[in-house]
């Protein structure tokens, strides 16, 4: 009963409830890239917050899944392909269930626009250069960060807050001793799109959402609208 309150406010929260784009299925690109390139471009345009944010769904050998956020650092859309580009460290969570079973999903939920895009599909991990790429072009702090501890690992149970700060003290050492060093698991991974589907939610009376699949065969894709 402690928490009625907490639910009622839960049950009382609206979603899609701004005024939202129109979308018409038919109008979709042939292909999914380019409508993933509009909507990011609408979402920066209108200053969605943090549209690169998205989560990665992975799951182990057995299937049992695991999802955590992760920043998009780029795409491909050559030759009809769409990749999505995102870098962690390979010995984490997601790093060894990745190697486990190399298939994974994203997921962006931008609320301004009341849209949802999902993507699955296998996923690559790049090579060293890449790595190597992403890591340096990135800020002193954020490279100090990449040093500190190995992500996903437990800390100690007793000074964990002393034994965090100590390991970043080192890994501003390592950072500042050599402003080209990159840590040994550091990976880019490209999950290139097997399926991408597109919802477009309507905040009126009808709730009229609009979803559009595509699914890639060969070389083509084919789409197809879906029942919200
Ligand atoms: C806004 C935001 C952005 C993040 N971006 C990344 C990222 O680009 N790469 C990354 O490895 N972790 C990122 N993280 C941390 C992950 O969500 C996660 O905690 C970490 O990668 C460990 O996940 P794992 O134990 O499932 O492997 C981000 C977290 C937040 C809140």
């Amino acid at each position: 009963m402690e928490y009625e309150a907490l639910r009622e406010r839960l049950r009382r929260t609206p979603a899609l409830a701004a005024p939202l784009p129109a979308f018409d299925p038919r109008q979709a690109p042939p292909e999914p890239g380019p409508l993933f390139a509009d909507w990011l471009t609408d979402a920066l345009d209108d200053a969605v917050p943090e549209p690169h944010v998205m989560t990665l769904s992975t799951a182990d050998a057995a299937g049992r899944p695991s999802s955590r956020v992760l920043m998009l650092r780029g795409f491909e859309l050559d030759a009809g392909a769409l990749g999505f580009v995102f870098a962690s460290e390979a010995a984490s969570r997601k790093g060894r269930e990745l190697t486990a079973n190399p298939h994974a999903a994203l997921n962006w939920y931008w609320p301004r626009h009341g849209r949802q895009i999902r993507a699955t599909g296998p996923v690559t991990a790049l090579d060293r250069q890449a790595a190597c790429e992403d890591f340096l072009g990135r800020s002193e702090p954020s490279r100090a960060a990449g040093f500190t501890g190995l992500m996903s690992a437990e800390l100690p149970d007793t000074d964990a807050y002393s034994a965090y700060q100590r390991a970043r003290a080192h890994a501003r050492e390592i950072v500042s001793a050599d402003p080209r060093a990159v840590p040994d698991g550091h990976t880019v991974y490209v999950l290139r799109a097997d399926e991408a589907e597109f919802f477009q939610g309507d905040s009126g009376p009808d709730r009229f959402h609009r979803r559009l699949r595509y699914v890639r065969e060969g070389e083509r894709w084919t789409r197809r609208m879906l029942w919200p």
